[in-house]
């Protein structure tokens, strides 16, 4: 399968110093499902706000990020006004956190999802928003895209969210923790929604169990960098961060679950060595000094190969 978006060597750091992200590669094949993992601050939303260029001003942005549609690359590090105009809504859909705190109170859904053509200075067709509205599960979408958004259940607007980022057959999309506002049972549908809607999909979650039914590869982010990928990761963690991820999230009869140790590193210092260094109980000492690269899917000198 051809790789839609490719990401070299990327870094950001914010106005204040903060080195959100660290030289991180990623590769994203047509019809694949990346999940990006990993706790909070790790930069998983910053990776997300590179490729549609809405980063604060005063932030450095170094490496690429580029979008392959058939032979045609655009590069997000950067972007021109036309380029982001082809990126955004375009090739690039996106799919926030919150479906209600994303939603004016004051418009209709039909309205919200209308708008993903009037962005583009486009018309839908008679029906269009309708027929997209039923093809991510919503029925009777005539009469309920007439309704607002308090009318709506959270699982159902995101549906509608869903709906709305697809309008132009976007290349990628990318979703931003997606069901972190909705119960168990309509996470696991919403993003089984998105899984089919999409042609390939960048999906942030921090919920490892989630990520397992949908996601064909994960990446683990600690610290702005990818410290495990592979397709197995969820089931079988390698790296000693991502078994403490796991092992953090709660499981219907597996008791409590371990608290991750120690606290994430400021990222407004200079690291150095494996930022996770400091919380794991297997460092070398050389872990204090070499940050490890990705080898055979795993940045740690300690998982056996
Ligand atoms: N505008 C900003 N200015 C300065 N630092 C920021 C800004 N936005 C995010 N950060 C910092 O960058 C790092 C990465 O943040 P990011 O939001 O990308 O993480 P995340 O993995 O998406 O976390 P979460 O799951 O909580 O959304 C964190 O240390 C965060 O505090």
């Amino acid at each position: 399968m051809a790789t839609v978006l490719k990401i070299r060597d990327l870094a950001v750091t914010y106005p204040d110093g903060t080195q959100a992200l660290r030289g991180v590669d990623l590769d994203l094949a047509e019809g694949e499902c990346l999940a990006l993992a990993g706790e909070s601050g790790s930069g998983k939303s910053t990776l997300l706000r590179v490729l549609l260029s809405l980063l604060p001003k005063g932030s450095r942005v170094t490496g690429s990020a580029v979008v392959d549609d058939d032979g045609t690359s655009l590069e997000a590090v950067g972007a021109d006004r036309a380029t982001l105009r082809r990126l955004r809504g375009g090739l690039l859909g996106y799919v926030g956190q919150d479906p209600h705190a994303a939603a004016d109170p004051l418009w209709s859904v039909g309205r919200h999802l209308r708008e993903a053509w009037r962005a583009r200075r486009m018309r839908p067709a008679k029906g269009a928003a309708e027929e997209r509205a039923e093809a991510v599960g919503i029925t009777q979408a005539r009469a309920r895209l007439r309704q607002y958004p308090h009318q709506w259940s959270g699982g159902m607007l995101q549906r509608a969210h869903i709906a709305g980022a697809g309008v132009h057959g976007p290349l990628v999309t990318l979703a931003d923790e997606p069901t972190s506002a909705l119960d168990a049972g309509l996470a696991a549908t919403t993003l089984a929604v998105l899984r089919a809607d999409a042609r390939a999909l960048l999906l942030v979650c921090h919920d490892l169990r989630h990520v397992a039914a949908v996601a064909d590869r994960v990446a683990v982010l600690y610290a702005g960098r990818v410290v495990e990928t592979g397709v197995d990761v969820p089931a079988r963690p390698r790296h000693p961060y991502t078994k403490a991820l796991v092992a953090a999230a709660p499981r219907p009869g597996h008791g409590l679950p371990e608290e991750l140790p120690g606290t994430s590193p400021d990222l407004r210092r200079e690291l150095t060595g494996c930022a996770f260094a400091p919380r794991c109980g297997l460092a070398l000492e050389s872990c204090h000094r070499e940050d490890p690269v990705l080898d055979d899917g795993v940045a740690c000198p300690v998982v056996p190969r």
